[in-house]
């Protein structure tokens, strides 16, 4: 059953689908592809700005399916960090009402100054 409060859009899908901050996921086979770049995230976090809108739940997924595992409910303030891999799916439930603001973060934790092509070039590995 599906309650609808005044003035919320009907809307199921995710406001952001699960996925995983440091490589690209292949959803057939829940496999990572990592980039060579150097923009390639270590850990993330995101800083919720408001909480006066409807939905859009933080939610880590289990892996290999699009369920949530753990929800965090968005609230002014609050800060959701975790490491970037694939231990961490994520995604966002959908936003019924209102506008959801967010600052997002992501750090890399390396001593490696080798710049590396800022484009995708053949095969992607992980030189981690
Ligand atoms: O908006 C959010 O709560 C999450 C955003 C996110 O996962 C990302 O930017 O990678
Ligand atoms: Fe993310």
């Amino acid at each position: 059953m599906l309650a609808l409060f005044a003035g919320e859009t009907l809307r199921t899908e995710p406001s952001h689908n699960v996925h995983v901050d440091k490589c690209e996921l292949n959803y057939l086979d829940w496999s990572c592809r990592y980039q060579t770049e150097l923009n390639q995230r270590h850990y993330s976090a995101i800083m919720f700005l408001n909480d006066d809108f409807t939905g859009g739940q933080f939610f880590f997924a289990y892996r290999g399916n699009h369920t949530a595992q753990l929800t965090v409910q968005p609230k002014c303030g609050r800060l959701v960090a975790f490491s970037s891999g694939q231990e961490n799916p994520h995604g966002v439930k959908a936003v019924l009402q209102g506008r959801r603001c967010v600052l997002a973060f992501g750090t890399r934790w390396t001593n490696d100054t080798r710049s590396y092509p800022t484009t995708r070039q053949g095969n992607w590995s992980n030189p981690y």
